[in-house]
């Protein structure tokens, strides 16, 4: 049995009247609640969680935390005195650093990274990076804990007292070095906000989550959260240039008194990336540090992935490692999974790619960042998935239909929507944009793959967007076993098999 107890105090917390409690575990969510616990009754997107404090007092909660709005809700129950009352007007800051205080170590050298896109990309090139210099280090994010310790998780940026348990118990199994993802979501509810960062970057921002966030501006507003309030001013910010919110991060980094490392195209960038030259494979790269030239090959295959590369460069450097060291490593690095993962060829050479593109942002790069290394025709099977941000799935078909030859809509993740209307959606916006006459409908994912992947001839590619490291469809509550990359190799299989 876990015996730990320990003082509000020590979780760097004050009650009402001086009370103090001794604690056993934190939760936020009062199905999780143990003898003993702090319940942080936050205040919700459906609900304010102190709806459940009665139910957390019942499950044995000696402790609460949350705001005058969460009192006053639940004043009744508190009333009766059974737990220390402890009111915060950041309940969610205030949990993540008592989350912080709660776990103990984390791993010395920490990075984080937002944008609406790179982010898994960015924090494992960094993991690569560190692990090719003999660090111990994981990466953080999407695809779970991954490097030299491994643990699943179910969110990109998990709530704080997830995510101290995480990097306590990977400091404790030796790792030194980790490299995290920050979502918007994340940073909006402070889950990072107990994380001590050396340095932070700033990828991109196109549209996405506007389910959440009222607009792009407040979507980039909670973004920039991590240079105005998480990021300390000893840190560093690696910043892109070239993207149009670049000069606002600066801005406010500058403003902040943080170092910052420009990385771009963009003139004045410290880690700049001047050429590329791309090949069926990769690419070739001149890049300068400072204004000293250099040069290096990725096994990579998009454009956008050297802007990934140096963003995790700059934030290892920005760590405290050395430039030369770092850009030796640049040729060992690996494409991540499910991010332009060649996942099959015809035997005529055409090639499949799985990609992660999920926005109308995010296809649009893959699909351009895919011709340089294309001298035939591009088909792109895209879906948008359900219960999220609607105004994305228009502009998503349309950015398939403006940079492919030939597009078939289908199904990612209907979840409890009707398949049918979203796919609509994306066709609309699809046949608007023009660009290519050639939209089908195949609302079967593993039949759109097929038929994408049947009409690929000598020279074409074929992308499939939106799914890329995932393994199941959900449909209506269920998950449905399904891997894009599998699915591209059965369909080559089955029509090779054909021939
Ligand atoms: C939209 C969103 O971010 N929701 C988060 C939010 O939940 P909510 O406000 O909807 O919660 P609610 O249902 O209104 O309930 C209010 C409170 O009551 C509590 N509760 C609820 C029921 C109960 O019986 N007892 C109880 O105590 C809940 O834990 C919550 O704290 O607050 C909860 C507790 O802090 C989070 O767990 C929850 O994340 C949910 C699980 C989620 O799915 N979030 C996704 C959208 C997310 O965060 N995604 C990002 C980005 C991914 C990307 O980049 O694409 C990520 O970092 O993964
Ligand atoms: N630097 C970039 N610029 C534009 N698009 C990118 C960039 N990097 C990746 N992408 C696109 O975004 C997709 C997702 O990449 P990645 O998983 O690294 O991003 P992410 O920010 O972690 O996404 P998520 O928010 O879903 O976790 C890729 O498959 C690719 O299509
Ligand atoms: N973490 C993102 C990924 C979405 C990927 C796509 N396959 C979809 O289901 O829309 C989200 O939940 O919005
Ligand atoms: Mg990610």
């Amino acid at each position: 049995m876990n015996a730990k107890r320990v003082s509000l105090a020590e979780l760097g917390l004050t009650a009402q009247g001086g009370r103090d409690a001794r604690i056993t575990g934190l939760s936020v969510d009062s199905r999780d609640v143990r003898e003993g616990h702090l319940f942080a009754a936050l205040p919700g997107v459906q609900a304010h969680g102190a709806s459940y404090i009665e139910a957390a007092l019942e499950r044995g909660a000696v402790a609460i935390l949350t705001d005058a709005e969460g009192a006053r809700i639940a004043a009744q129950a508190l009333e009766r005195g059974e737990a220390a009352l402890v009111l915060a007007e950041a309940p969610r800051e205030a949990l993540a650093h008592a989350a912080a205080l709660w776990s103990g170590p984390q791993p010395a050298t920490m990075v984080a990274v937002t944008g609406t896109n790179g982010k898994t990309s960015v924090a494992t090139f960094a993991r690569q990076i560190w692990e090719h210099l003999g660090r111990m280090a994981v990466n953080l994010g999407t695809t779970g804990v991954e490097g030299a310790w491994t643990h699943p998780l179910a969110h990109t940026t998990p709530e704080p007292v997830t995510l101290h348990r995480v990097l306590a118990e990977a400091a404790r199994a030796g790792v030194t070095h980790a490299a995290m993802e920050a979502s918007s979501h994340g940073l909006d509810q402070h889950r990072l906000d107990g994380v001590w960062l050396s340095a932070a970057g700033f990828t991109n921002l196109t549209q996405d989550h506007l389910d959440y966030h009222d607009s792009l501006d407040a979507y980039f507003a909670a973004k920039a959260q991590l240079f105005g309030r998480v990021l300390p001013e000893e840190g560093v910010a690696v910043v892109n240039l070239d993207d149009p919110r670049g000069a606002e991060v600066l801005a406010m980094a500058e403003a902040r008194g943080q170092e910052v490392i420009g990385v771009g195209r963009a003139e004045g960038a410290r880690l700049r990336l001047e050429a590329q030259r791309f090949d069926s494979t990769g690419q070739e790269l001149r890049f300068s540090w400072q204004g000293h030239p250099q040069m290096t090959r990725l096994d990579l295959v998009g454009g956008f992935q050297a802007e990934n590369v140096l963003m995790a460069a700059g934030l290892v450097i920005a760590a405290g490692e050395d430039p030369a060291d770092v850009f030796a490593t640049l040729p060992e690095l690996r494409g991540v999974r499910g991010r332009m993962q060649l996942a099959a060829q015809r035997q005529n050479g055409a090639a499949v790619f799985v990609d992660y593109a999920h926005t109308p942002g995010a296809i649009e790069t893959a699909l351009k960042a895919l011709r340089p290394h294309v001298m035939g025709r591009i088909v792109a099977v895209v879906g948008a998935g359900g219960d999220r941000d609607r105004g994305k799935r228009p502009l998503m078909g349309a950015a398939a239909a403006a940079h492919a030859d030939a597009v078939i809509v289908t199904d990612d993740n209907p979840r409890s929507e009707e398949p049918s209307a979203i796919r609509a959606a994306v066709l609309q916006g699809a046949r608007e944009a023009g660009g290519t006459e050639a939209v089908t409908e195949v609302g079967d994912r593993a039949e759109a793959i097929l038929r994408g992947v049947d009409a690929l001839g000598p020279g074409d590619a074929l992308l499939v967007c939106g799914k890329g490291h995932e393994t199941g469809q959900v449909v209506a509550g269920a998950v449905l076993p399904f891997d894009d990359a599998e699915q591209a190799s059965v369909a080559v299989a089955a029509l090779e098999g054909r021939a």
